[in-house]
């Protein structure tokens, strides 16, 4: 029995250009998805998804994933408990050569889903580590966090950049543009996360960015005016001494931009009443900066504030479910039972 958790994550800017090409800083949080893999006897995988719904429920389904199990659940939660672990099964398979390998999966995360966080590839990430530990071939991170953007790339119909992988298999804070995927160092930054309560379908909420864009060319200009602001932001980041606390300037500084990638995020579409009232609060309540984070449509709000302001104000904002203080997750993917070796 294997037992790996993987981190979800923060944008601290860049979500949605990412996926054209133009660089991103995602930031891994403390928050974990952890994916527990038993091999089986037989070909078949049995998942245990205990946070799709009120008490959770087992799926059990033979090798071929077009067989679908015969279970009492609605279809929708079916696929979501079915979707990103078959496809982190298929790719851990696939990477040990082990095409009739079954799974008994057991999922459990502190991640909400939908909401911005990376619960996706949090999942995906700890399934295929899971996975191909269990059947005694484990990935190098760089071979992993591929696989699980396949993984991804595939059950969001094309609509995936390596991001939400890279970042979750790695953690800290890394910058993606294209294929090229790079570890950075930062400073500790006051992250505050701010729930409404909901979520987006990641996959719908690209394809409505990608159709905007082909459509009008300034929307095609946001879109590089999002990585113009990456760019600047990166460049503050490496000139920050990582180890030191974030001078006040670099966190007024991130925060700007950040607030300008949300106004752009929100000409395009992807924010939503509920984002928009808590990014306000944020703001109001003395936020150096708040953006959504992730796909959008609802779910997160990411501000900086060192004080406790912006929690509190957040927590009294109508709307808002949920609010807390993300860390910085130094450790990516992470073998919690098991052989640790790689
Ligand atoms: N604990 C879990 N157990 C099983 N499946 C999960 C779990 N957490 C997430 N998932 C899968 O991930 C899907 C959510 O992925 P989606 O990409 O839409 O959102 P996200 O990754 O949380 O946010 P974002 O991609 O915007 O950062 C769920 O519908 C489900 O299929
Ligand atoms: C919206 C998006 O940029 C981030 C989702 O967390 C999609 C992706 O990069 O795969
Ligand atoms: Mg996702």
């Amino acid at each position: 029995m294997t037992t790996v958790s993987a981190p979800g994550k923060v944008y601290l800017f860049g979500e949605h250009a990412v996926v054209y090409g133009e660089p991103a800083v995602p930031c891994a949080i403390e928050k974990r998805a952890t994916v527990t893999a038993e091999p089986r006897e037989d070909d078949h995988v049995r998942v245990e998804a205990a946070d799709l719904s009120l008490d959770g429920f087992v799926v059990e389904y033979a090798g071929a994933t077009t067989d679908r199990p015969d279970v009492d659940v609605p279809q929708p939660l079916l696929d979501a408990a079915m979707g990103y672990i078959d496809a982190a099964v298929q790719e851990a398979r696939e990477a040990a050569d082990a095409p009739e390998a079954g799974f008994d999966i057991t999922v459990e995360s502190e991640i909400p889903l939908g909401a911005g966080l990376g619960s996706s590839a949090a999942v995906v990430v700890a399934g295929i580590d899971a996975a191909t530990r269990a059947l005694g071939e484990p990935l190098d991170r760089r071979e992993l966090a591929d696989r699980a953007y396949q993984a991804e790339f595939e059950v969001q119909d094309g609509q995936a950049s390596r991001a939400d992988t890279f970042c979750s298999t790695m953690g800290g804070a890394v910058r993606v543009a294209g294929d090229d995927c790079t570890e950075l160092t930062t400073p500790t930054l006051p992250f505050v996360v701010g729930f409404d309560g909901g979520a987006g379908d990641t996959g719908k909420l690209v394809a409505d960015v990608r159709a905007l864009r082909d459509r009008y060319e300034f929307a095609a200009d946001t879109v590089e005016a999002i990585g113009d602001i990456v760019a600047t932001g990166e460049e503050l980041l490496r000139e920050a001494d990582p180890d030191a606390e974030p001078s006040d300037d670099l966190v007024s500084e991130l925060g700007d931009l950040m607030n300008i990638n949300h106004g752009l995020l929100s000409a395009l579409g992807v924010s939503s009443r509920s984002l928009d009232t808590m990014v306000w609060a944020a703001r109001e309540a003395g936020a150096e900066g708040a953006k959504l984070t992730g796909a959008g449509g609802g779910g997160c709000i990411v501000a900086l504030d060192r004080t406790e302001e912006t929690q509190t104000s957040l927590k009294y904002t109508p709307g808002c479910e949920d609010s807390f203080r993300a860390e910085l997750a130094t450790e990516g993917v992470r073998v919690e039972e098991g052989e640790a070796e790689r």
